[in-house]
């Protein structure tokens, strides 16, 4: 890929799901174009909005303003932000909404929000009455880069992170980049280690790419929405081929196992960390614990760890503020992974830079030694 310079425009990746296919746009001003672009796809004039309480003042009135100019009655609900919101609770909040709202079936949940809401509200119009349609607004760059594409959905648990959800495909994803001026440095970089995710799984010319032109995309303007779209390409291609994760799909989840056991271990506490910096640390030990298993060399790690502190993620346990439980804890948040299959662990290993693959075999006797050198 080359550095980017044209104006930034609106870019359509297209999910080729049957009867499930959706559009994801990309680009400046989609916000204000929502009303339009679902009432020009989609049959159904209600539908409920759901936002929390740092998106909301910014964004609800525009969306609600738009829907409302496309003849679309909204409701919408306030949720508190964070990843704790993703519980029981607030999952029954939004279903009352949506049923007081009298969302039909070929109405719409809306999501106006970041992972944590899209993850939410996709739950709750897969199981309202069924299951509702379902219209992604992400604000937040991992939620446009990630969680509104594929049709996961969920909540967490206590024994751990989106342990309760189904699968629900969106019907429209509008990935509106202006509101990523809006995020703090710690977001964005956050969402970034998604994006560099998909390098790592197997786009190395994306990766190096990344390494050369990270500046421009968080700078913002064209490279922006070219990373954006490229991420958005690489998850839909990965999910088109198995939309149910019976395989090739878990290479997404490349540094999620290391990630989410980290999450877990701190509460879900954003003060300590975030998804995507779990992730980022995730992506280091799995390409680390590659190595020590001889599969790739260590120069491989060493690159990704250079890379993800360049932009300014935190890439190692220690990076953590405050204590983490001892080793074994860490494997038993591991164990209820829902890669597991028959009691055995699956992890996303990797020969090298964009060269990952699923490995169902992993002893967990190796992954405990290998955690307790890295947080003895
Ligand atoms: O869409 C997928 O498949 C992924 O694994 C993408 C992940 O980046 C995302 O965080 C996902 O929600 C994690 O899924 P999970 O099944 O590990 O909970």
């Amino acid at each position: 890929m080359n550095a980017i310079t044209s104006a930034p425009a609106v870019q359509t990746v297209h999910v080729p799901l049957g009867e499930r296919a959706y559009d994801i746009l990309i680009g400046p001003g989609l916000i204000a174009r929502a009303g339009a672009e679902i009432a020009s796809r989609l049959k159904g004039r209600k539908a409920a909005v759901i936002t929390d309480e740092n998106v909301a003042p910014l964004y609800l009135e525009a969306l609600v303003a738009s829907l409302a100019d496309a003849g679309i009655v909204s409701a919408a609900v306030v949720l508190p932000a964070g990843e704790k919101t993703k519980s029981f609770e607030h999952l029954m909040t939004a279903c009352d909404k949506v049923l007081e709202a009298r969302v039909e079936r070929n109405d719409y949940v809306i999501a106006l929000g970041g992972g944590v809401i899209g993850d939410l509200s996709g739950f709750a119009a897969g199981i309202v009455r069924r299951g509702v349609r379902f219209v992604q607004v992400p604000t937040s760059l991992l939620s446009q880069v990630d969680s509104s594409v594929g049709g996961k959905t969920g909540i967490n648990s206590r024994h751990g992170k989106n342990l309760i959800g189904v699968f629900h495909q969106p019907d429209l994803v509008l990935a509106d980049t202006d509101v990523l001026n809006s995020l703090s440095e710690r977001e964005f970089r956050a969402g970034y280690a998604e994006v560099a995710k998909y390098g790592l799984i197997d786009k190395p010319d994306f990766f190096a790419w990344l390494e050369a032109n990270w500046k421009a995309v968080f700078a913002g303007g064209a490279a922006r929405i070219e990373a954006i779209a490229t991420s958005c390409q690489a998850k839909a291609d990965v999910v088109v081929a198995d939309e149910r994760e019976n395989g090739q799909r878990a290479l997404l989840n490349l540094g999620h196992t290391f990630g989410h056991a980290l999450e877990a271990a701190t509460a879900y506490d954003s003060r300590r960390l975030v998804h995507g910096e779990g992730v980022s640390i995730g992506m280091v030990l799995a390409h680390e614990f590659s190595a020590r298993m001889n599969l790739a060399s260590p120069d491989d790690a060493r690159r990704v760890d250079r890379h993800l502190q360049a932009v300014g993620l935190p890439t190692r346990m220690s990076d953590i503020p405050g204590e983490l439980p001892p080793a074994e804890a860490l494997m038993d948040a591991i164990a209820q992974d829902k890669k597991v299959k028959g009691g055995k662990l699956t992890f996303i290993l990797t020969r090298g830079i964009g060269q990952s693959f699923v490995a169902d075999d992993v002893p967990a006797s190796e992954v405990i030694s290998f955690l307790r050198e890295k947080h003895p």
